[in-house]
């Protein structure tokens, strides 16, 4: 009983100075954490305001797939199926799909902002750093500079086959890898090709997941879903009184 008890307070403690570790980075790391920092450096230079995708294009399907439980985690880590960039990151990215639209193609979003402490728990549960970005450097998800992708083809609604599912940690999901039929090898170039003519970048590691090349850029970011949209809001506000 007693051997129990130490184990366990010896579990806690190691628990706690873990956490409190990774709340140090995200100090060191400059990260934004409160809504009021966030909007204060909107108002010095608006291109850092982050929109919400839905509202920059009709033409994006949306599987944010960290609000449903059907991720790596198993379960649930955002409260809706909201997918936020920086403007003219979201605005390149319309650019890329308006592209592929008219090559009969689709983007399906798996993900795009993703608050500072998702990065986290995502390392809690997955600590490796190939597939997963540590804490102590951050993601660059959380600057809403990125986005994890596939294609859907128009006339079928299908999404096209690549080579691996969306978050399958394994070699084959490494954009060079290519022992793969050609018709995948070939679904996989369109996809990074036309990413990579639109300014974004695939990651060394994953062929779903893109990089905008100004992530530098913007800070890395802890705030909620609520409160990006509570500043959207604001903007959308202001420009009304503008144009009264
Ligand atoms: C977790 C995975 N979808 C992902 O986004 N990985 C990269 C490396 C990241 O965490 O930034
Ligand atoms: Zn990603």
């Amino acid at each position: 009983m007693k051997n129990k008890t130490i184990l366990l307070f010896f579990i806690l403690l190691i628990g706690s100075l873990v956490s409190c570790n990774l709340n140090d980075y995200s100090r060191q790391l400059g990260v934004v954490n409160t809504k009021e920092k966030y909007a204060f450096q909107v108002e010095k230079n608006d291109y850092k305001l982050m929109v919400d995708l839905k509202e920059v294009a009709t033409d994006f399907i949306f599987d944010i797939r960290y609000a449903t439980k059907n991720n790596f985690t198993g379960e649930k880590i955002y409260p809706s199926n909201d997918a936020f960039l920086r403007k003219y990151i979201a605005e390149d990215l319309k650019k890329a799909n308006d592209s592929l639209m008219k090559l009969g193609y689709q983007l399906k979003i798996l993900d795009a902002y993703r608050p500072y402490s998702a990065t986290i728990k995502f390392y809690e549960i997955y600590p490796d750093g190939d597939f997963v970005a540590n804490p102590m450097v951050g993601s660059r998800h959380n600057r809403g500079t990125t986005v994890d992708v596939t294609l859907v083809d128009r006339k079928t609604g299908e999404d096209l086959e690549m080579p691996t599912k969306f978050d399958v940690f394994t070699k084959e999901a490494h954009p060079n890898f290519d022992d793969l039929p050609p018709h995948i090898i070939e679904n996989k170039m369109l996809l990074i090709n036309v990413m990579k003519h639109f300014k974004f970048d695939v990651h060394p590691n994953e062929w779903w997941h893109y990089d905008h090349a100004r992530w530098q850029r913007y800070p890395m970011m802890d705030l909620t879903f609520k409160q990006i949209k509570d500043v959207a809001e604001s903007y959308k506000e202001e420009e009304y009184d503008l144009s009264l």
